[in-house]
């Protein structure tokens, strides 16, 4: 694949603003774009499991932003880890959070939140690893999804003790039915890849990462012939009522994200959580 633009964004200490580089091993998020199709492969990049702290949804931010004003014709959304697409939510932003930052995290996944699910240009997550939680969310906001086989992903949010937001309830109601989409949420269901399949969380199966890149290509390129501004028209004006749902509660949406999370219920939850995440991978 011939890549003409190596684009980074934010590094891993958190500095913001993008710029070219020729080096990308340090990079939250990854970018390039292959000169013939123009599509652009955005990699996450934030070892070890690509959880969603401030600073890696400021880069992805940015660089949904670069794509749109570089009239990207579309972008396969990826992982640079060999077995996690992410792990969702980095739990220390929520773990005894300092209110300032947690406001500012919660605000920022919004923001990626509305510039992916209400992108002009199409998009697909080639998962090529465990998508729990937020990993999912991020798939769901793609329009189609490629996943490898052998691993989970869902909305495993009650699981933790807390409620999905209504954006994200909404993100899975777009892609499963709506039955389906109640029995996963309230049961917080990890599919595995297969099961994903049947329930039509996912689209299609992998066998690997470029088996999965291939199909996403593959995805992108039936958009060839359509008018890339009917097909974004179409694309807003089915997604606009999730969309201008959120739009129009921001600031409470922020509000009752702090006060949930500071509940010391959920916070001896997300205790109990993170210890038993840090005693499995001690062993
Ligand atoms: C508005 C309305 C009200 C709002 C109410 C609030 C709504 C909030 C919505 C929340 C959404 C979320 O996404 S909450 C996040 C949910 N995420 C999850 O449940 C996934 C948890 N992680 C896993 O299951 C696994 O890590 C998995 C992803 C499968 C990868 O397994 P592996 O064996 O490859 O890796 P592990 O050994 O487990 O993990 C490697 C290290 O990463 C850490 N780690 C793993 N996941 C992590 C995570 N999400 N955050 C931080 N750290 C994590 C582990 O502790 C390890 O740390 P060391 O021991 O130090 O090495």
């Amino acid at each position: 694949m011939l890549r003409s633009v190596l684009r980074a964004s934010t590094t891993r200490l958190g500095v913001t603003g993008s710029r070219f580089c020729s080096s990308a091993a340090d990079k939250l998020v990854i970018t390039e774009v292959d000169d013939k199709t123009g599509y652009a492969t955005v990699t996450l990049n934030r070892p070890p499991v690509n959880s969603l702290n401030l600073e890696l949804l400021t880069a992805i931010s940015e660089t949904l932003d670069d794509l749109q004003n570089n009239k990207s014709r579309g972008m396969i959304l990826t992982s640079s880890s060999k077995s996690v697409f992410s792990a969702g939510l980095d739990i220390m932003e929520m773990y005894k959070p300092k209110v300032d930052r947690m406001k500012e995290f919660w605000s920022t996944l919004q923001d990626v939140w509305f510039k992916l699910y209400g992108s002009p240009f199409p998009t697909v997550a080639a998962i090529n690893g465990h998508s729990p939680a937020g990993g999912c969310l991020l798939s769901l906001c793609c329009e189609y999804r490629v996943m490898c086989q052998n691993y989970t992903i869902g909305l495993n949010e009650t699981r933790l003790g807390i409620v999905a937001p209504t954006w994200f309830m909404a993100s899975m109601r777009n892609a499963m039915s709506r039955r389906d989409a109640e029995m996963a949420l309230t049961l917080g269901t990890l599919f595995t890849t297969d099961e994903a399949l049947k329930v039509g969380l996912v689209d299609e199966v992998a066998t690997s990462k470029e088996d999965a890149i291939a199909k996403a290509t593959a995805f992108l390129d039936k958009f060839k012939k359509i008018s890339p501004q009917a097909r974004s028209m179409t694309k807003q004006a089915l997604r606009s009522k999730d969309i201008m749902e959120l739009e129009d509660n921001r600031t409470q949406d922020i509000d009752l994200f702090v006060y949930a999370v500071t509940q010391p219920k959920v916070q001896k939850g997300l205790e109990m959580y993170l210890e038993a995440l840090k005693a499995k991978s001690a062993k």
